[in-house]
C-alpha cells in the first residue's frame, strides 16, 4: 500500500500506522539483537523505522517507552550475567543519503557557529562490546545490551587475540568498538558447518554475535573473532584531544583500530570518503554496512554531548544492503 503523506494525516490514522510499525520493529529488533537471526533486510527495517521517526516527529505524542525509536540494541541472554554500563552504550542516527548528511552537517555548523572537521570512519557490520581495564588489565567485557545493561563476556573475549589483557600504560578506562567475524573465517565456518549437517549463518554479523554471545567459551575461542576499538566512554584518561588522534593512541596502548579513517575538513572530503569505501567494500576482509562520521575535536564531542539514544557528534551514512557474496 503506498505510503500516506505524513502532512495529510490525522492523528488517529498515524497512531494505527504508528502502532502497526512499533510492533512490526520491535519483533525484527528481537530477531537481529536477542536472537542473532534477523529475518529481514536491512534496507526493508531501516525505511519502517524512518517511517516510524518521521511519524514521531510529526505527531510526539505518539512516541511511547517501549518504541523502538528510544530503545538501544537487545536485551541479556538468559544465562549471562548482566553488566551495568556506567557511561550507556548508544547507538548512532542513520542517514541513507548524501543530501541527508549534508543537512546533519548543516544542523551542527548552525549549532556549534563554525565549520566541523570530522573523523571518518568505516561502520563495521559486528556485534558492539565494551572493554573495561583497571590498571592497564583487561577485567571485563561486555556486550551493548540495552544500551545501559549489557551481557558479561569478559572469558569469551579473553579468547580473542586481537583483544590486549594488558595495555601498555596502566590505565583505568572503559573502550567500546565492535566485534567481528573476517569474511574468509565466516566463510570457512559455514563450509564446515554444512558439511556436519548444521544450519549455517546467514551473515558475518550474525555469526560474530552468535559466536560471541556463547555460553560455551571453547566455541567462541575457535571462531576467529576479531575487533576494531574506535570509541571511549570517559575522555580522561587519555591524551588525545581529536577522535583521529585518539585512535592513533589506542593502538598506542595495544588496541587493534581500522587504520582506514581519515580526517574530512569539508563535505567533499567526506562524500570522497564515502564514495571510495563504497567502491571498496567488495574487497575489504570484513563486512561493513556503512561510514561513520564524528566530531573531530574532542571537547566538541564533550560539548555536544547525546540524545537518549545517539551522540549529536556523530552519524551513520548507511550503504544501500551488500549485494556482494560475503
Ligand atoms: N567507527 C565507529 O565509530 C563505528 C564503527 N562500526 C560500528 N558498527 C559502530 C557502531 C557505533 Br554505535 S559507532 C561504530
Amino acid at each position: 500500500m503506498a505510503e500516506q503523506p505524513i502532512t495529510a494525516m490525522d492523528v488517529s490514522t498515524a497512531e494505527t500506522e504508528a502502532a502497526g510499525l512499533r510492533v512490526q520493529l520491535n519483533q525484527w529488533r528481537k530477531d537481529y539483537y536477542d536472537n542473532d537471526a534477523p529475518n529481514v533486510e536491512d534496507d526493508i527495517y531501516d525505511r519502517n523505522y524512518a517511517r516510524l521517526v518521521a511519524l514521531e516527529q510529526a505527531f510526539p505524542q505518539l512516541i511511547t517507552p517501549d518504541s523502538p525509536t528510544q530503545l538501544v540494541g537487545g536485551t541479556v541472554k538468559a544465562g549471562f550475567t548482566k553488566v551495568q554500563h556506567e557511561i550507556p552504550m548508544l547507538s548512532l542516527g542513520d542517514v541513507f543519503s548524501q543530501a541527508e548528511l549534508q543537512e546533519f552537517n548543516d544542523r551542527l555548523v548552525q549549532n556549534v557557529g563554525e565549520p566541523v572537521d570530522y573523523n571518518c570512519e568505516l561502520k563495521i557490520d559486528g556485534l558492539a562490546l565494551s572493554l573495561r581495564y583497571e590498571n592497564g588489565v583487561l577485567v571485563q567485557g561486555s556486550t551493548r545490551g540495552n544500551g545501559t545493561v549489557g551481557e558479561d563476556i569478559t572469558k569469551n573475549i579473553m579468547t580473542i587475540e586481537s583483544i590486549p589483557h594488558q595495555l601498555t600504560k596502566p590505565l583505568t578506562i572503559d573502550v567500546r568498538g565492535e566485534c567481528y567475524m573476517p569474511k574468509a573465517a565466516f566463510a570457512a565456518l559455514n563450509e564446515r558447518r554444512e558439511a556436519a549437517g548444521e544450519s549455517v549463518f546467514a551473515n558475518p554479523r550474525n555469526a560474530a554475535a552468535g559466536s560471541l554471545r556463547q555460553l560455551d567459551t571453547k566455541v567462541t575461542a575457535e571462531r576467529q573473532l576479531s575487533t576494531f576499538m574506535y570509541n571511549i566512554a570517559d575522555y580522561e584518561p587519555i591524551t588525545a584531544r581529536t577522535q583521529s588522534d585518539m585512535l592513533t593512541e589506542f593502538a598506542d596502548l595495544g588496541f587493534t583500530i581500522n587504520p582506514a579513517f581519515k580526517v574530512a575538513h569539508s563535505m567533499d572530503d567526506v562524500f570522497q570518503y564515502i564514495d571510495h569505501y563504497q567502491n571498496e567494500r567488495p574487497d575489504l576482509a570484513y563486512g561493513i554496512d556503512g561510514i561513520v562520521i564524528k566530531a573531530n575535536p574532542l571537547p566538541l564531542q564533550r560539548q555536544l554531548g547525546a540524545t537518549v539514544k545517539v551522540p549529536r557528534w556523530a552519524i551513520a551514512f548507511k550503504f544501500p544492503p551488500d549485494e556482494q557474496p560475503t
